[in-house]
């Protein structure tokens, strides 16, 4: 059985003072022994604030990016061994925001993927096709090579280990969300793919969530399918009461 993971994605939102009154709110909400993974996807600026105030609970801390190098002359960036040592259990990389607004390419992608695994932290590995390619009937292979570039040279265990968010990039803050089943089938692919390259061992113990335009309304829908292993959410994620109602419509 995987352990369904829902983890906030709050993007370039929420000043300290907002951040910090979320995990107020949220922190001791949450069940001890919880049978759902909670995560929320911070900003660099406040994570260690954030670590500090959910220490010891079952609300975990993301950052949303972070550099492949542990230290040197890379300004501007934020090294992952800095944050793994803030207390930080996960970080989200290759979000299409990143990819798109920021030139992110596989390659950088895999190699955070190692950064991050190394300083015993947790990707969630994203992945996601445009409207283009969806009509062009292009988002199995699109889906396939992102995981196959993005996972490339990792061991079956760390792959085993891994979450990897399947997000369409039509449905990310359009209030269009795909539908569960197709959904389901394109965290198919991304199993498939880990499977043919891992092995089905490892791709039955990765977690895949499904992103965009989810809300505390549809989630159940999409955790009934069989390969959606909970979600990465941007919108409904920004305030207390929806991010709990999300674990709530959960658990
Ligand atoms: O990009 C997303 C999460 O990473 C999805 O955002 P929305 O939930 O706002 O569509």
């Amino acid at each position: 059985m995987r352990k369904p993971i829902i983890a906030g994605n709050w993007k370039m939102n929420k000043t300290a003072s907002e951040a910090i009154s979320f995990v107020e709110a949220v922190k001791n909400n949450i069940p001890a022994n919880s049978a759902v993974d909670s995560v929320v996807g911070s900003p660099a600026l406040f994570l260690q604030s954030l670590a500090e105030a959910a220490k010891g609970t079952e609300l975990k801390v993301s950052a949303q990016n972070c550099y492949f190098e542990n230290a040197g002359a890379f300004t501007g960036e934020n090294s992952p061994a800095a944050i793994a040592d803030l207390g930080v259990q996960y970080v989200i990389i290759g979000h299409s925001e990143r990819r798109e607004y920021f030139h992110e390419t596989d390659e950088d992608i895999n190699k955070k993927a190692k950064a991050i695994i190394a300083n015993d932290m947790t990707p969630i590995v994203c992945c996601g096709e445009t409207l283009e390619q969806r009509e062009a009937g292009e988002t199995a292979s699109w889906i396939k090579g992102q995981v196959e570039n993005a996972l490339d040279g990792l061991t079956n265990e760390q792959v085993a280990n891994l979450v990897v968010a399947y997000e369409p990039i039509w449905a990310i803050g359009t209030g269009k969300s795909s539908s569960a089943a197709d959904a389901n089938e394109t965290c198919g692919v991304v199993r498939e793919t880990i499977a043919n390259k891992f092995g089905q061992e490892v791709a039955d113990k990765v977690r895949i969530q499904y992103g965009g335009s989810v809300k505390p309304e549809n989630i159940k829908e999409y955790m009934a399918e069989e390969h959606i292993d909970g979600a990465l959410v941007g919108g409904a994620a920004l305030e207390a009461d929806s991010f709990l109602a999300l674990l709530e419509a959960v658990k």
